[in-house]
Parts: C-alpha cells; sequence; structure tokens
C-alpha cells in the first residue's frame, strides 16, 4: 500500500462480540483495515463472514465492542451514524432502502444534494435544479430522467436503485459503501448498474468499498480485493496479486 498517502478511513482492531445469554459470538474480530484516496475495494466472502457488519462498522450503525475507526485521522468510534453521514454514504441490497418513496425523484435527488450542508430544503430550488437532475439521470440510460416527478416508489427496482447510487454520489462522498447493490436486480440491470458504478467511481475519483456476491465483478472491478471468513480479513490483495487469481482459487473462499 502506499506510504506517502494518508488513509481517508482506518480501522484499527475493529471487534464486536454479540453476548446472548451463554451465547457469545464474535462477528468482527480484531479487523485492522486502512482505506486510501481512490481505492476501490472489492470484498468478497460467504454467508455470514462479516461483510455487512464491517460496513455498519464503518458507518455507525454498529457500535463496536472495543477497537477504533477514524476518518481522515479524527477518532469517530463515538459518532453517531447521522454525523458520519456528512462523509459516507451507502447503497444497500433492497432498491426500497436508499429513497423515500412517496417523494418524487427530483425531490430525493434535491434532499441529497444538500448532504453534508445545514441548509433546509427549498422547494424552490427543486425547479431551479431540474435540467441538471435530468442531464444527471440521462447517464444512467434506464429512462429515469422521465421520470422526475415520479414517486419513488412507482420506479422499477433498476431505476430506483440507479437513483440510489446517483443520491449517494451526487455530493462526493470521502467513502461510498456498496452493499451488494446490484444483488436484487435481474442479469443484463446489473451489469449496467455496474458500468454505471464503475463509471462514476472512476469519473468522480471515489473512494468505494462493494461487497459482492459475483466473483467475476469482484475480480473485474477495482483495484484492491478483500476477503472475509468468520469476522476477519482472511486476504487483501492489490490489483496485481488479484490479476494472478483464478476463479477456482475464489472458490475455496466458500469451502
Ligand atoms: N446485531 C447482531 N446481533 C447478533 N448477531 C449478528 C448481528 N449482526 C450480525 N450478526 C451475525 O454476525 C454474522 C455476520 O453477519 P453479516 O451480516 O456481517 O454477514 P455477511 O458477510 O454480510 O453475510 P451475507 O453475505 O449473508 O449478507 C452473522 O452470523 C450474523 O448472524
Amino acid at each position: 500500500m502506499p506510504t506517502d498517502l494518508k488513509p481517508i478511513i482506518e480501522l484499527r482492531k475493529a471487534t464486536k462480540i454479540i453476548e446472548n445469554g451463554n451465547e457469545r459470538k464474535v462477528i468482527l474480530d480484531d479487523v485492522s483495515l486502512a482505506i486510501y484516496p481512490h481505492d476501490f475495494i472489492t470484498i468478497l466472502g460467504g454467508n455470514g463472514a462479516g461483510k455487512s457488519t464491517l460496513f455498519n462498522a464503518i458507518s455507525g450503525t454498529l457500535e463496536l465492542t472495543s477497537g477504533t475507526v477514524l476518518i481522515d485521522g479524527i477518532d469517530v468510534t463515538k459518532y453517531s451514524p447521522e454525523k458520519r453521514a456528512a462523509h459516507i454514504s451507502r447503497v444497500f441490497q433492497d432498491p426500497k432502502m436508499g429513497t423515500a418513496p412517496r417523494m418524487t425523484v427530483a425531490e430525493n435527488l434535491a434532499i441529497s444534494a444538500l448532504r453534508g450542508q445545514k441548509r433546509t430544503l427549498k422547494w424552490r430550488n427543486i425547479a431551479k435544479h431540474k435540467t441538471e437532475f435530468a442531464s444527471l439521470a440521462k447517464q444512467i440510460g434506464n429512462g429515469l430522467e422521465t421520470h422526475l416527478d415520479t414517486p419513488t416508489g412507482n420506479l422499477s427496482g433498476g431505476q430506483r436503485q440507479a437513483l440510489s447510487l446517483l443520491m449517494a454520489t451526487i455530493v462526493a462522498p470521502k467513502l461510498l459503501l456498496l452493499d451488494e447493490h446490484t444483488a436484487a436486480l435481474d442479469p443484463k440491470t446489473s451489469v449496467a448498474l455496474m458500468t454505471l458504478t464503475e463509471n462514476l467511481v472512476v469519473r468522480q475519483k471515489l473512494t468505494a468499498l462493494m461487497i459482492t456476491h459475483h466473483m467475476e465483478d469482484a475480480l473485474k472491478y477495482g483495484n484492491r480485493l478483500i476477503v472475509m471468513k468468520a469476522g476477519k480479513i482472511e486476504q487483501d490483495l492489490t490489483a496485481g496479486e488479484k490479476s494472478q487469481m483464478k476463479l477456482e482459487d475464489f472458490y475455496r473462499i466458500f469451502d
């Protein structure tokens, strides 16, 4: 990893232990990870490996038992998810998660455009920004730009995920978390959304973590690949190391 760059996000010895009666389960096990500017890291691991737990620890929806989370070198371990949301955006697997269903596409975009600012939403500003929103939505290529006044609950799953991605990146976050964001889509829409994802990440020089169960995607995209197993980071591969790997090597991850 680069030595001259400072990590944007760092986890130091992050551990989460769940105690339930006599049961004690370590779901995040002494994880240390440094994420550098413009890293696009894919994350693979079997069911229950701790991938979403890692995202929860970064975004603050999970309180650590021990360990530290830093953003730009500042200890944010005690910061609420809302406070961290000024820097971190997340797109979930479920198309229903990222958008407010009764609000229109333009209204959802307008709210996202205010992320990290204290200003309240002025509805007249939405009209002002509609042309800009339309040109953003047009990049997606699935007709979203013709639905600016449509409540998001009426969109297709693919349109809704594309909108969630646009909302997560309309103000460039320090870190973009993609939590199996293509998993609920049909194969064609999933490929289109992955292409859009890569375009956005590369064009905006974003820093991103992407959980995927598609081994092909984990190999194809990004400059780093992390493999998780039983709450630990088992492997952290560079692009060079990744290119030496074959699909068969990855099937062993799920043994
Ligand atoms: N709040 C919680 N309380 C108890 N157990 C939890 C909690 N959150 C996660 N776990 C457990 O921690 C383990 C890791 O879960 P996690 O959701 O991070 O896995 P994952 O790698 O994202 O899996 P998947 O690919 O199935 O989404 C699982 O065994 C899960 O049941």
